[in-house]
């Protein structure tokens, strides 16, 4: 896994320009080494910020939306439509706004399908099992990148700190009891989001200093998820100065003035 490192920039509406652009650059590179790309969405506020601001550049059109896979790292267990969905919220920001291929956009069922969340994570896995290569030597395809918001608690996709979900060796795991809500939730767990080639963490605001601070210590997984999200080839934590608070100067590099 590798070392992460500390990218800072002035607030969160930089931020999430500067990531755009970031993912922006990720998927043209990639698409241009491999044919297409694979890309995992988060939900919260500076992941759907992200989606939005991709959205609003011309840049956007270097992307071929129709040759990249889309997955999402969580989902609460709502029916489809519902405002409080990732996947409602990555659609109005972003993937209404380009040409995906709906055969691409893979999105974790809600109960309307009539899935319980065991279910639900079950097909889900089955899917990420049915995507991966022989090269990526699991269950889960080695994704391009993985965007993963965190929460002021150091909750990364749905995985909350204590909970069972983070001793679960399978890649995806129904959630219950959640202490933010709604309290069921579908997720990728640990071993999944370390399968990824690159992880990028996101996050923004003074509320998230002391998690982003333990996330990069070596606190246990279990009491801070954070801390596992991490990707084999390269593991960055995108911030801005107001969350990078409470790391140590040496580790934080100032990107905006
Ligand atoms: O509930 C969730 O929260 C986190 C972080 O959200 P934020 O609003 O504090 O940025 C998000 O990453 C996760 O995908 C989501 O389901």
């Amino acid at each position: 896994m590798s070392v992460p490192s500390v990218v800072v920039h002035r607030d969160a509406d930089v931020l999430a320009n500067a990531v755009a652009a970031r993912i922006i650059t990720r998927l043209v590179d990639v698409q241009s080494a491999k044919g297409s790309a694979s890309i995992v969405l988060t939900g919260g506020t500076v992941g759907i910020a992200t989606l939005a601001a991709i959205a609003a550049t011309p840049a956007r059109d270097a992307v071929d939306w129709r040759r990249l896979d889309i997955w999402w790292g969580d989902e609460r267990f709502l029916p489809s439509g519902d405002k409080e969905r990732n996947e409602t919220g990555a659609r109005e920001a972003l993937l209404d706004h380009v040409d995906v291929n709906p055969e691409r956009v893979h999105v974790m069922l809600g109960p309307d399908s009539g899935l319980t969340a065991e279910e639900s994570a079950e097909s889900y896995a089955a899917e990420l099992r049915r995507a991966a290569r022989p090269e990526d030597h699991g269950p889960v395809p080695g994704f391009d990148v993985m965007l993963l918001g965190m929460g002021p608690d150091s909750h990364v996709a749905s995985l909350f700190p204590g909970m069972p979900a983070l001793y679960d060796t399978r890649p995806v795991v129904a959630v219950h009891g959640a202490p933010k809500p709604p309290p069921t939730r579908i997720s990728l767990t640990l071993p999944a989001i370390q399968s990824s080639r690159e992880v990028w963490v996101v996050a923004a605001g003074e509320e998230k200093s002391g998690a982003v601070r333990l996330a990069l210590s070596d606190s246990g997984h279990v009491q801070v998820p954070a801390s596992g999200a991490r990707g084999r080839a390269r593991t960055l934590f995108l911030l801005d100065r107001a969350a990078a608070s409470k790391i140590p100067p040496e580790l934080g590099r100032i990107s905006s003035p």
